[in-house]
């Protein structure tokens, strides 16, 4: 089975005291209780863009342009023992939108200080990418889940050029 593919976003805006990322708790579905960035499932017909755009909305309310949105690589996600948890993720970085973030059905959204992200409360891949695209850099990695779907039990770090 292929992995399915979706979409992750990281909101990025100037603190008093540095910057600061939107995460939200996720209410539903795979991953919940997790803190996550906004995203989602890449629908038929939608560029990775269209879906971004559609999720954050979705999620936060929030309005973003098109060409607000930043792609800065992707993220695999393999989980062996559970095959349809299996997923790519383009991810993105946004730092220009209108409106304020509102509590959705999907999501409780929050705003964390760049240099202290809840990466306890994240899936466990994300402290191994995410403070570098916060930081400014693309990303292009493999992650694999072990038994208990919640590990990484492997990764590789792959060159972002050749994405
Ligand atoms: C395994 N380690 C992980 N590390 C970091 N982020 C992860 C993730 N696993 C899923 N994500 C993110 O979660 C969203 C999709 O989740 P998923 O449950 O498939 O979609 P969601 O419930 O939002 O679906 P709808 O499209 O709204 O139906 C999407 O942003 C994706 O990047």
């Amino acid at each position: 089975m292929s992995p399915y593919q979706v979409c992750v976003a990281f909101l990025l805006r100037d603190g008093a005291d540095g910057p600061e990322v939107l995460l939200g708790k996720k209410k539903t579905g795979l991953g919940s209780g997790n803190i996550v960035g906004l995203g989602g499932k890449i629908e038929a017909g939608e560029t990775a863009v269209d879906a971004i755009v559609r999720e954050i909305h979705e999620e936060s309310g929030l309005v973003v342009a098109p060409d607000d949105v930043s792609e800065r690589g992707l993220v695999r996600f393999a989980f062996p023992y559970r095959e349809n948890w299996s997923q790519d993720s383009t991810v993105f970085v946004v730092t220009r939108w209108t409106g304020e973030p509102e509590e959705s059905d999907e999501l409780t959204p929050a705003w964390y200080p760049v240099d202290r992200l809840p990466l306890d409360g994240m899936w466990d891949d994300a402290r191994y990418w995410l403070p570098g695209v916060l930081a400014g850099e693309r990303i292009f990695a493999d992650f694999v889940f072990g038994e208990d779907c919640t590990t990484v039990s492997g990764h590789e770090i792959h060159d972002a050029a050749l994405l």
